[in-house]
C-alpha cells in the first residue's frame, strides 16, 4: 500500500520502519509547516499532497491533528488509521468523522492502541454488559505533560497516587495524550458515559500498565497487561504503535483475524 503519515513522533517513527519493512511504501509525511524544511523530500504540510497518492493515511500526531486533518482526509475518500481514538469523545469531531466518512465513502480505522482484549468486549457488549472498569497505571514521568502535572508533584512522587476518577469521556478529554486506551475500552464496550476509569501514578513501576475488568450476560474477565514505552516518549506504550501496524496488515489481508 501507499501510505500518507501523519507526525514524526515516538509513534510515526516505530510506524514508518515497521510498515516499510513490511513492503508498503510511505510517500509522504504531513508534518507542521515549520518542518518541512527538515526532510523536503517526504515531508508535506497539506491534506491535497498528504493524500495525492495515498491508498490510506495513517495518524500517529494526537487529538488535535485528527480533528483538523480527519475530515478532509474521509471526506476525500481516502481511508485512515488512527491511533488518537480519545478525540472521538468530544461528540463535535465524532459527528465530524462519522459525516465526511460517509460523504467519502471512505472508513476511519481506530486502532487497538496501548491496550488488548477489546475483541473480548466488543463481543460481550452484543449482549449484555453490566459493568467496565478500566484502570491506567504509568510511572509518574509517564504522566509529564498530562493533567496529572497538576495534581502531583511527578518528579519528587514516592507513593502511588490516584489522580483521576470518572468516566472514560472526562478522562479521553482531559488527558488527550494518556487516555486513548480508555476512549478504546469505552468505544469497545458500553460506551464513554458508563465505563468508570482510574488513573494512577505509581513509582515502583517501570511499565505503562493497563487493566480492565468487566461483567456481564457473558460472565466476567479481566485483563492486564505491562507495557513497555518507546525508545523516544515515556508516555506512550509500543504496543500502541505496533497496534497501527497490526491494522494495517488487516487492511491488506484476505482472511483477517
Ligand atoms: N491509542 C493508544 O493507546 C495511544 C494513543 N496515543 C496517541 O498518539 C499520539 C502520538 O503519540 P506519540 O507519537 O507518542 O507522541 P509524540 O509527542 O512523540 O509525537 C507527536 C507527533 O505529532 C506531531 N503533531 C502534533 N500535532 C500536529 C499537527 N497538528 N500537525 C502535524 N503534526 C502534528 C508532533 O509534531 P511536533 O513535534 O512538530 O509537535 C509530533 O511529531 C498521542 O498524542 C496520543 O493521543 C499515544 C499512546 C497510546
Ligand atoms: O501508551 C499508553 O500506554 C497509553 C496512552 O498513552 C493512552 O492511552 O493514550
Amino acid at each position: 500500500m501507499k501510505i500518507g503519515l501523519i507526525g514524526k513522533g515516538a509513534i510515526a517513527q516505530h510506524v514508518m520502519g515497521a510498515v516499510q519493512a513490511r513492503g508498503h511504501m510511505v510517500h509522504a509525511v504531513l508534518v507542521r509547516p515549520g518542518s518541512i524544511s527538515q526532510n523536503p523530500n517526504l515531508f508535506v504540510g497539506s491534506v491535497p499532497e498528504l493524500i495525492a497518492e495515498a491508498d490510506l493515511v495513517i495518524e500517529c500526531a494526537g487529538h488535535q491533528a485528527l480533528a483538523a486533518y480527519g475530515p478532509q482526509v474521509l471526506g476525500q475518500g481516502t481511508g485512515m488509521i488512527t491511533v488518537s481514538v480519545g478525540a472521538l469523545a468530544d461528540q463535535t469531531i465524532a459527528d465530524e468523522m462519522e459525516s465526511a466518512a460517509s460523504v467519502g465513502q471512505a472508513k476511519l480505522h481506530l486502532a487497538s492502541g496501548a491496550i488488548g482484549a477489546l475483541d473480548c468486549l466488543s463481543a460481550a457488549a452484543t449482549g449484555k454488559l453490566d459493568k467496565v472498569i478500566y484502570v491506567g497505571r504509568k510511572p509518574p514521568l509517564g504522566w509529564k505533560g498530562s493533567a496529572a502535572e497538576g495534581r502531583l508533584d511527578l518528579e519528587g512522587l514516592t507513593q502511588v497516587e490516584t489522580h483521576f476518577t470518572g468516566t472514560a469521556r472526562e478522562a479521553a478529554l482531559a488527558y488527550p495524550k494518556n487516555a486513548n486506551v480508555a476512549a478504546a475500552v469505552a468505544l469497545a464496550g458500553i460506551g464513554f458515559d458508563e465505563t468508570q476509569v482510574k488513573l494512577i501514578a505509581d513509582p515502583s513501576i517501570a511499565q505503562n500498565v493497563h487493566e480492565v475488568e468487566a461483567e456481564g450476560e457473558f460472565g466476567q474477565f479481566h485483563f492486564r497487561i505491562s507495557g513497555n514505552s518507546l525508545p523516544d516518549n515515556p508516555r506512550s506504550s509500543a504496543l500502541a504503535a505496533m497496534s497501527v501496524v497490526a491494522k494495517l496488515e488487516q487492511l491488506s489481508k484476505p482472511i483477517v483475524m
